[in-house]
């Protein structure tokens, strides 16, 4: 496929300029909504979720049947920092383990019925250290965003993304923090599980790049010097599902760390986005308020690699199973009031 956007500024051109939900869908989804056999408002935040996914979807009323998961894998250079409570390597290792079917996210995908598409973004060459530097050169930031654009299924009707990327914790942290204030401590969680001296390194690593890159631009800004590659492609992929009209689902801290830097650039950049879950990662739920965003689940999970939001499909699957197909009053002879 050819790239959409050749640079930075197409692709803010293309953020600014993305699709807008259909009002008017909206209303005739609510009208539907009110006639089928429940008592108004039964089905709770299930009613809500239909009337946003048809004012994006539009008006065929179809059940969800082509969801996408991907999952996009970046090393980071402060990893080397000891941030992690796991080694570089495991980031491959596990591509390698997505690959053959062993991940826990190719367990939720598959139970959902949903494609899993892995893309590994030049694992061999970890971004700089963003205490020394920006994570990424203009060039290493437009090619992550295209990797993402690219890697969406315009055929999709519902889109998930992900990521795995030992050390991306400390990115999100520093992208949190450097969006929305607040000390680095705030932001800054155990991940992986790093004990309580890696804890305080990898504060003092997101203070660090805080300092040196916070105020530096807007949110696309800060994701080229705090992000990752997999972090990036994650925010490209988002704003292509929103030209594409795809609707999608928030995993984690990190996926919503990469949201955040698109929402903090484009105001409603993330209206066609909903949050599957709650991490257990300390600053998600702050994050989540910060973005707006109410999470349909609250598992305790601290995993990433899409699987929140992966089980959040089913969730609404069920909301656009109801909605398109349950019978109205009138269809099923039941009296309405
Ligand atoms: C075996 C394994 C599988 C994973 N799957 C996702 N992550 C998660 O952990 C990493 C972030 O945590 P930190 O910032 O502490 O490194 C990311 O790769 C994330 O997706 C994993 C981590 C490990 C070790
Ligand atoms: O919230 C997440 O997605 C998360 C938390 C810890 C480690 N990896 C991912």
């Amino acid at each position: 496929m050819t790239n959409e956007f050749a640079t930075l500024s197409d692709f803010r051109a293309l953020l600014a300029g993305a699709a807008l939900a259909d009002a008017d869908m909206f209303a005739a989804a609510s009208e539907h909504n009110m006639q089928l056999t429940k008592p108004p408002g039964a089905l709770g935040q299930l009613e809500d979720l239909a009337l946003w996914y048809r004012s994006w979807r539009g008006g065929d009323n179809a059940e969800i049947a082509a969801p996408q998961v991907i999952v996009f894998a970046g090393n980071h250079g402060v990893a080397a920092r000891g941030v992690s409570a796991f080694p570089a390597e495991v980031t491959a290792q596990m591509v390698m383990n997505f690959q053959h079917g062993g991940a826990a996210i190719n367990q939720i995908a598959r139970v959902n019925g949903a494609t899993l598409d892995v893309v590994a973004l030049d694992l061999d060459q970890p971004t700089q250290d963003f205490t020394q530097g920006p994570a990424m050169s203009e060039n290493e930031f437009v090619a992550a965003l295209q990797a993402g654009w690219q890697a969406v299924d315009a055929t999709a009707d519902l889109l998930v993304v992900g990521e795995m990327g030992i050390a991306n914790t400390t990115s999100a942290a520093a992208l949190a923090c450097a969006l929305l204030g607040g000390a680095a401590s705030d932001w800054t969680g155990r991940g992986t599980g790093v004990d309580d001296a890696g804890l305080s390194v990898k504060t003092q690593v997101v203070a660090e790049g805080v300092a040196l890159h916070g105020g530096q631009g807007d949110g696309l800004e800060t994701l080229r010097r705090l992000g990752g590659r997999e972090l990036a492609a994650m925010a490209g992929a988002m704003v292509r599902a929103r030209c594409l009209r795809i609707p999608v689902i928030l995993d984690g801290f990190i996926c919503c760390a990469a949201a955040l830097c698109l929402a903090k650039t484009q105001e409603g950049a993330l209206d066609h986005a909903v949050a599957g879950h709650q991490s257990a990662e300390g600053g998600h739920a702050r994050l989540l308020e910060a973005l707006g965003k109410a999470p349909l689940l609250h598992l305790g999970l601290r995993l990433g690699e899409a699987s929140g939001a992966a089980l959040a499909i089913g969730v609404l699957k069920g909301a656009m199973a109801c909605h398109a197909s349950m019978a109205t009053f009138a269809q099923a002879g039941v009296s309405d009031s």
